[in-house]
């Protein structure tokens, strides 16, 4: 594995890199795990190669560890790599990696874009320690292209979207594929999209937009990533 990493550490075939740094910053963080500890496992692309590189370690025996997942999708890879799967009930995580859409100098992120931030949310903040993996084209000086998802009771989708629309969000209902209508959470509520072009305070916007009645989560993650670590053409760069 380390001879692989060193590989892609070299690599300078543009046409492979998005997918090559997800599979490295994965692997990077597969590195920083320890036997015995309890991992909260992300939700995403990027993190699916770090579950992966986990299940390559538990098959080779090299660590036993447990893992808390964040959706149905990293149980399901979880399963698949024969990880131990726990909860929050049973264990504290000594360390939750996860992927970001959007993630800016202060490592406060907007997640979401798998609809799947509610749980993420509790157990990526439950962790001792957060640690976000990402290619260099998430990374932004300031958050907001990317819509901010929000998972809401059916129910208050009114209300919701004018609130948000006097905070100066443009909402969106996210339409599901190969589904008509909405996508469905893992938890059986809305998914929506909220765009705010730019962001200037996001700690404010998380509180604000978690304010609202029959909000259940939103996507904004600030203040609470440890250390980001982000695939790079020339190679994995640490922010703290
Ligand atoms: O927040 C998430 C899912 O809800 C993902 O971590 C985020 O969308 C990044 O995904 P990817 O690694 O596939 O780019």
């Amino acid at each position: 594995m380390k001879a692989f990493i060193k590989e892609l550490l070299f690599l300078t075939d543009l046409g492979r890199i998005i997918m090559n740094l997800k599979k490295m910053v994965g692997i990077a963080a597969a590195e920083e795990v320890k036997d015995g500890q309890i991992l909260g496992l992300g939700t995403g692309s990027t993190t699916n190669y770090f579950i992966e590189a986990i299940g390559l370690k538990v098959k080779e025996e090299e660590i036993k560890v447990m893992g808390i997942p964040t959706s149905y999708d990293s149980f399901l890879l979880a399963k698949q790599w024969n990880i131990p799967v726990t909860s929050l009930d049973e264990h504290d995580i000594d360390i939750a990696v996860d992927g970001a859409d959007e993630i800016d100098p202060d490592l406060n992120l907007i997640k979401g874009g798998g609809g799947a931030h509610t749980l993420e949310k509790i157990i990526d903040y439950a962790a001792a320690k957060f640690i976000v993996i990402a290619d260099d084209s998430k990374c932004v000086d300031t958050l907001g292209k990317f819509p901010v998802p929000l998972e809401i009771i059916p129910e208050s989708r009114k209300t919701v979207f004018s609130a948000i629309t006097d905070m100066g969000g443009i909402p969106a209902i996210r339409k599901a594929e190969r589904k008509v209508g909405p996508v469905i959470s893992d938890n059986g509520n809305f998914i929506i999209d909220a765009e705010f072009k730019k962001i200037d305070n996001p700690i404010q916007l998380e509180k604000d937009l978690n304010s609202i009645a029959g909000v259940v989560e939103n996507g904004i993650f600030s203040q609470m990533t440890d250390k980001a670590i982000i695939g790079t053409s020339n190679g994995i760069k640490i922010l703290k």
